[in-house]
């Protein structure tokens, strides 16, 4: 098996690429937004796979993986898809609302127009069912907690496995099972994990994507009363709450700006709000390098990814200053190259690395659904 279809299955967008699994070379990428939205031409995610399947006439696809977000306690690895995984897949939609069930109409749609390909979900949390019971539970009524399968799931995971693999082979220790890494996924959802041995020890995302670092459009931490408080005080809806938490919050609802390198510019050219907001986004960041650190009682290299970690130079120098104490620093120079190779930003002979190693969750989705996938049979 060599080529796979990678779908990344949103709620109003599909992401696809055709990908050879051994050289990562990309036959077919593309991606159709809009889904469901009226006037767009494109009603329903089988529609919108419709449109995608037209795009790839003649390219050879071997197997199909699927970006599955939520993968509750059942899935911890790759699963190649049947009518019971998908039962199964659906049973966790109410985990993960936002998140699930997009991921699932892709499935049913890929299912129904490649019956005779194999399929596999590959899932955010999986590479974080290794985090300590300590970072896992969250101090609430254990009996509530266990009934209702509230616990820390942790999501990037895909993209977690993929750079810190690259990262110990940029450090030249694959498979040291001291090596320690605080690796920052920051894209649109950001993320930080601590990674020991290439294992995931603890992470920020919780049981949902909507915990941890400021986001483009997520709060993540606040004082869980604010729900409450916004609920009883001031008559939000719980639809409401949803929306301003998930929709309205993070850069968004401090700055106007979701995207980054708007914010950035605006925080250049004097805007106030978006200084502010990117105030409140670099201290929640250090924040959770320090945090991490104590986690691992160490840290070996700083790795940053995803859209503003591989990009934005501004957010990596403010991330990392003041940070000496850990042996973090960023040599200025090489802060300021921009390459689609990982590569090293701490200055010359610094006893702690920072790295930026650009991720590829579609390349890893493609290794994981080769490896989950049946052997051929003749
Ligand atoms: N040159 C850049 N400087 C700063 N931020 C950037 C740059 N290029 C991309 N970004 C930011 O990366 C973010 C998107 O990251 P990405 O990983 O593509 O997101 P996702 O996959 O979660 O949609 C946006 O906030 C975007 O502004
Ligand atoms: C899980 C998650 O937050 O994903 P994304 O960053 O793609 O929104
Ligand atoms: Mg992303």
């Amino acid at each position: 098996m060599r080529n796979v279809f990678v779908l990344n299955v949103g709620s109003s967008s599909i992401k696809y690429q055709v990908l050879d699994v051994d050289t990562g070379e990309v036959f077919a990428a593309g991606l159709v937004e809009r889904i469901g939205v009226p006037g767009s031409g494109v009603t329903d995610h089988e529609a919108a796979l419709a449109v995608v399947l037209a795009e790839l006439a003649g390219v050879r696809i071997d197997a199909v993986g699927h970006r599955i977000v939520h993968g509750g306690t059942r899935f911890v690895q790759a699963t190649v898809i049947d009518d019971d995984v998908e039962r199964e897949i659906e049973a966790l939609a109410d985990l993960a609302p936002l998140h699930n069930p997009p991921g699932l109409a892709g499935i049913r749609a890929a299912r129904a127009a490649l019956p005779e390909l194999t399929h596999v979900a590959v899932f955010d949390t999986a590479f974080h069912a290794t985090i300590t019971p300590a970072a896992r539970d969250y101090a609430i009524d254990a009996e509530v907690a266990a009934r209702t399968r509230i616990r820390r799931f942790g999501f990037h995971g895909t993209s977690y496995r993929y750079v810190s693999r690259i990262a110990a082979e940029t450090l030249g220790r694959v498979g040291d099972p001291e090596l320690k890494l605080v690796a920052l996924h920051l894209g649109n959802g950001a993320s930080a994990t601590a990674i020991q041995g290439g294992r995931s020890v603890d992470t920020s995302m919780g049981m949902t994507p909507l915990e941890g670092l400021v986001m483009g459009t997520r709060s993540g931490d606040i004082d869980p009363a604010i729900p409450l408080y916004l609920a009883r005080e001031h008559g939000f809806t719980i639809a409401q709450l949803d929306e301003l938490l998930n929709k309205r919050s993070g850069l968004l609802g401090l700055a106007g700006r979701s995207d980054m390198r708007e914010l950035v510019a605006a925080a250049e050219a004097g805007d106030l709000p978006a200084a502010h907001a990117l105030d409140v986004y670099v201290h929640r960041l250090r924040h959770y390098i320090g945090a991490y650190a104590a986690v691992l009682g160490g840290i070996d290299a700083l790795v940053f990814t995803a859209g503003v970690g591989e990009n934005s130079e501004v957010v990596r120098r403010r991330a990392v200053a003041g940070l000496e104490f850990l042996g973090l620093a960023v040599d200025p120079a090489r802060n300021a190259v921009r390459s689609p190779e990982p590569r090293f930003i701490s200055p010359e002979g610094c006893t702690t690395a920072v790295l930026v190693v650009p991720t590829n969750e579609e390349l890893e989705i493609a290794r994981e659904t080769r490896a989950a996938a049946p052997p051929p049979t003749r």
